[in-house]
């Protein structure tokens, strides 16, 4: 079985450079779908699991996809498939979008339902709504969400419920094949949004908005293949950020855009980093004692959900006690049992985890339960006393690139390995987990 072996106690020293966004590239890949001329060529691409599971689900769809060297090809001229099975949407749930390009381009999108996963239900009716006020019908059964339109989508103005990522981004691009105006209220605000934005305008859309609660979409008749650079992962930033705080660090974080960071650059000062914008990014200065702090997780411009772990792993280190509230995901704590595993001390209430600190934390074995989650154990794992062994790293392999190299190369005693498991243990049969854990 793969670990990450840390072994705590060093200072991060050095630059480290941030990869292109999981969370712009799988929706850029995804609105490749709706150029029915010409290659796209996009670059920044970051090899991720997840960007892997794009390209696996683009090839099933009758596209090529060509990916070296960072650069990613796509030609989605050909007769489309319109289906995308749960063998792919069980890896990666931003599968699902690619139902709104397919519904644009062909007028047919089959997509295997997401389902649960660790971070909550995570429903889909807000992107089904879009679809329908759009004209298209959808329909359940049999695991797959099948939606369908004669002719053209149908220009609509759509109030969402929530300004959630992934319904703006699946209504935004299905609609720039539209007949008419779509305008999407109540919008998410996220730069990745902009970012595919800006792609599907290269392309040849007319999106205006992007980037605010109110995003016009004027549909045109065909987009074509274009040239687009992911935006820098402010996620992988922000964690890289994290680490040099909690271990009195001071590194440059190369290619951290502090628009897309602010409410972590806020937070984190308040804690009492020093972080300073420098020409390509941002250095950032742990201090010697870090002060607590309340955070909310909020859409964008609010705080991060996907930073929420990662900062628990830093006011674990904090002199007295913060409250954490997660709004946007409904049991995005999966991390907690963890770290209670290497002796911290964190009380859930509903929504909130009270964090008191400092924790005199113990390396210890550890699973990532989720993406962030994850990042957030290493990140507590640099602090500990001994060795801390992290795994389930497919997780992990989802959103960052050679973490463990990279923390290295910073000067962190950090290491993947392959450890062998005594076979006994491994042939135990394992007790039945709380909670689908697909993604
Ligand atoms: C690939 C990608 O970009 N993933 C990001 C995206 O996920 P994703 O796009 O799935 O997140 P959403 O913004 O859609 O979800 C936010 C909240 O809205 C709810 N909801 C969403 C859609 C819907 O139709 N109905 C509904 O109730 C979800 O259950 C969740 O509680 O945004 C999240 C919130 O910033 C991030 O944590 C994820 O990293
Ligand atoms: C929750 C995340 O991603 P996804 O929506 O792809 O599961 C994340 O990036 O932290």
């Amino acid at each position: 079985m793969e670990k990450i072996i840390v072994r705590g106690g060093n200072q991060l020293r050095g630059t480290v450079k941030v990869e292109g966004a999981k969370n712009a590239v799988l929706p850029v890949i995804a609105a490749s779908i709706l150029a029915g001329r010409g290659t796209s060529h996009i670059y920044d691409v970051p090899k991720l699991a997840d960007v892997y599971t794009m390209k696996e689900v683009l090839k099933n769809l009758n596209i090529k996809v060509d990916y070296k060297d960072g650069a990613f090809h796509v030609n989605a001229c050909d007769t489309l498939k319109t289906e995308a099975p749960f063998e792919y949407v069980r890896k990666m749930r931003a599968s699902f979008l690619v139902m709104g390009p397919l519904l644009a381009r062909v007028g047919k999108a089959r997509i295997a339902l997401p389902g649960g996963c660790a971070i909550g239900s995570r429903p889909i009716d807000q992107h089904l709504k879009g679809f329908e006020a759009m004209g298209a019908t959808v329909e359940i059964g049999n695991g797959f969400i099948e939606a369908r339109i004669d002719g053209r989508l149908q220009g609509a103005k759509i109030y969402l419920d929530f300004p959630s990522v992934g319904a703006t981004e699946n209504i935004m691009m299905a609609a720039t094949l539209a007949e008419g105006t779509t305008i999407i209220e109540n919008a998410a605000e996220e730069p990745e949004i902009v970012c595919v934005a800006n792609y599907l305008n290269a392309m040849g859309a007319k999106v205006r908005g992007a980037g605010t609660g109110e995003i016009r979409i004027e549909g045109v008749k065909e987009l074509i293949g274009a040239e687009h650079t992911v935006i820098p992962d402010r996620i992988e930033a922000g964690t890289f950020m994290v680490a040099a705080a909690m271990t009195q660090g001071d590194i440059v974080v190369e290619g951290a855009t502090p628009e897309h960071l602010r409410p972590l650059i806020a937070k984190m000062g308040e804690m009492g980093v020093h972080i300073e914008e420098v020409e390509n990014g941002l250095r950032v200065v742990g201090p010697k004692k870090l002060k607590p702090v309340d955070i909310k997780t909020m859409p964008h411009p609010g705080f991060p959900t996907d930073m929420q772990a990662q900062m628990m792993a830093l006011l674990l280190q904090a002199h007295g006690t913060g409250v954490i509230t997660e709004t946007v995901f409904e049991n995005r704590y999966m991390h907690v049992e963890e770290f209670r595993r290497m002796n911290s001390n964190i009380k859930i209430e509903g929504r909130s985890a009270i964090v008191s600190g400092p924790n005199k934390l113990q390396g210890a074995e550890v699973a990532a339960t989720d993406l962030r989650a994850g990042a957030a154990l290493i990140l507590a794992g640099l602090v500990a006393d001994g060795i801390t062994r992290v795994t389930e790293l497919k997780h992990i392999d989802r959103g960052y690139v050679d973490l463990a190299k990279k923390l290295q190369a910073l000067g962190a005693d950090v290491e993947r390995v392959e450890e062998q498991v005594d076979e006994e243990i491994e042939n135990l049969d394992a007790p039945a987990p709380l909670k689908s854990n697909l993604v």
